[in-house]
């Protein structure tokens, strides 16, 4: 998923990707998380704000007014300009004429602060603009304002910068910043951040994933399987009945597209505010560390969901292979998650059950150019998958994913025709927590370009996830509330430099 800050984060988003229910509770969560945080965000607040915006306009009109009837003649006007120069501005006026440029934007600005008092869990990005805009106009546009309920509001209008809004952020793609050599400071980690290669190689298990289903030699490869996510949160899948052929396609066609000239990538880039598209790292707060890899990202399930204007047309195969692949890739991923349940000795459906009718399945392109100063700066910064489950195609030649297991670092080995599944934190919650939802990152490389292909198998944002009952006993008490749309959870925490995991824990 996207969006990941500095040390070991289980943000958002990704990415992606909210909760709140006290002992057992499991119908209000959300409500109560809702309600709590109206009520901090008090009447005062929406009073101050409607307030200043009312009195803001009222000023302004009656100001436009007697510009219109008293306007003396040039010469009085300069005397008249001198005089009030002289004299101490009216701390009221001074701010408010600031919002001149901006009242067109106050009407929409209202409308997204009631939104935010109505629905303060999830982001409302169509009214980022108009209040930061407003913000932008003056200063001090949030004085009188709580100061937490501040971060709420511009957090929830997923707000930092207005540039940051547009679909490609204005550092540019990290193609074209690696085409002019120099790496921005936007892109610079502290030291304490940084990774090396020289890392372990990670001993994650390689799972022969059709034994998973044979009645009779399954034993052991479910007790791999269980062993591996409880331990390092992943494995590598192979036969899993994609041929070679076709899944060096996928690769060739990902490649393909961003070797596009640019004017033809920016085709398919995203909008403000969108997840979806072509583009670079989403910036979601002023002090995230920019990651260096542009992507492309689509909602691939269900299919009436897809937005075909995000979907390549050159290379021409683009979206018939990306149909098969994540066709394909959506019945292994069921088959895994039935085969986790077995391994708990849970009902094959109790993940799945769980998840609901309505899964999502998005793919993230990723492409991460040479770069110049690969122990400064990475790929994607350390995070957690929002997903149930994520199935990741990496490059075949190229390293550079490390997943975090204690507080050490390994290498993720490649083996060319596996796949790479990892436990998301929507699958930690509902296996209460048996099965760790990894924290991995990727570094950069200065000889050689790397892509990757994620699919990240989203649970029915609708329907409220939560630890099986089966998995809670005295030994392994409950470790996580209901939470509900996830992914809108995993973004705002990851907004406010949070995890949003932590947000989950009872
Ligand atoms: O590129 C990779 O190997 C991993 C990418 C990743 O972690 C993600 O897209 O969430
Ligand atoms: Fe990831």
């Amino acid at each position: 998923m996207d969006n990941r800050d500095g040390s070991p984060t289980r943000p958002a988003l990704s990415h992606l990707y909210s909760i709140h229910q006290d002992n057992g509770d499991t119908s209000g969560g959300a409500i109560k998380y809702s309600t709590a945080v109206s009520l901090r965000l008090s009447y005062r607040t929406l009073r101050t704000f409607t307030l200043k915006i009312s009195t803001t306009m009222a000023a302004i009109l009656v100001f436009l007014g007697c510009i219109a009837i008293f306007t003396p003649p040039a010469t009085t006007r300069t005397e008249a300009m001198n005089a009030a120069a002289s004299t101490q501005p009216d701390p009221f006026v001074t701010e408010d004429s600031s919002f001149f440029p901006c009242i067109s934007f106050v009407p929409e600005a209202t409308k997204c602060m009631i939104d935010v008092f109505k629905h303060p869990v999830s982001p409302h990005p169509a009214c980022c603009k108009a209040i930061s805009k407003l913000q932008n106009c003056s200063s001090s546009f949030f004085n009188g304002i709580p100061s937490a309920d501040v971060i709420l509001i511009k957090s929830n209008a997923v707000i930092s910068k207005p540039p940051a809004m547009a679909g490609i952020n204005p550092s540019g793609t990290v193609q074209d910043v690696a085409s002019k050599g120099e790496v921005p400071e936007r892109y610079i980690h502290k030291e304490s951040d940084r990774g090396a290669l020289n890392a372990p190689l990670m001993a994650a298990p390689v799972i022969d994933i059709a034994l998973l289903f044979s009645s009779s030699k399954s034993g052991p490869e479910l007790e791999k399987l269980r062993h591996g996510l409880q331990s390092w949160g992943c494995f590598q899948a192979i036969n899993h009945g994609m041929s070679t052929e076709f899944v060096d396609e996928v690769r060739q066609l990902a490649k393909q597209f961003f070797d596009l000239p640019m004017e033809e990538k920016l085709k398919y880039s995203r909008e403000e505010a969108e997840m979806e598209g072509y583009g670079n790292d989403m910036i979601l707060s002023n002090q995230q560390i920019l990651d260096w890899t542009d992507r492309l990202y689509l909602t691939v399930y269900p299919q009436q969901s897809r937005r075909f204007k995000y979907w390549p047309t050159n290379p021409e195969r683009f979206r018939e292979v990306v149909d098969e692949y994540t066709a394909n890739v959506k019945l292994i991923s069921e088959k895994i998650l039935k085969a986790m349940a077995r391994s708990l000795d849970l009902d094959e459906s109790s993940f799945l059950n769980q998840y609901g009718e309505q899964v999502k399945l998005d793919a993230r392109f990723n492409f991460y150019p040479r770069c110049r100063n690969p122990d400064l700066v990475l790929g994607v910064k350390p995070h957690a998958d929002g997903s149930a489950i994520t199935i990741l195609l990496q490059d075949k030649e190229v390293e550079g994913l490390q997943f975090m297991k204690g507080s050490e670092w390994f290498n993720a080995p490649i083996i060319p025709d596996a796949l790479l599944v990892n436990v998301g934190d929507q699958a930690e919650i509902t296996s209460n927590g048996i099965f760790k939802s990894p924290v991995h990152r990727v570094l950069t490389n200065s000889e050689r370009e790397r892509i990757s292909l994620a699919v990240f198998y989203l649970p029915d944002s609708e329907k409220e996830i939560e630890p099986l009952e089966k998995l809670i006993n005295e030994t392994q008490p409950r470790l996580y509330k209901s939470v509900k749309n996830f992914v809108g959870l995993y973004f705002e925490y990851y907004q406010q430099g949070q995890r949003p995991m932590e947000a989950a824990r009872m």
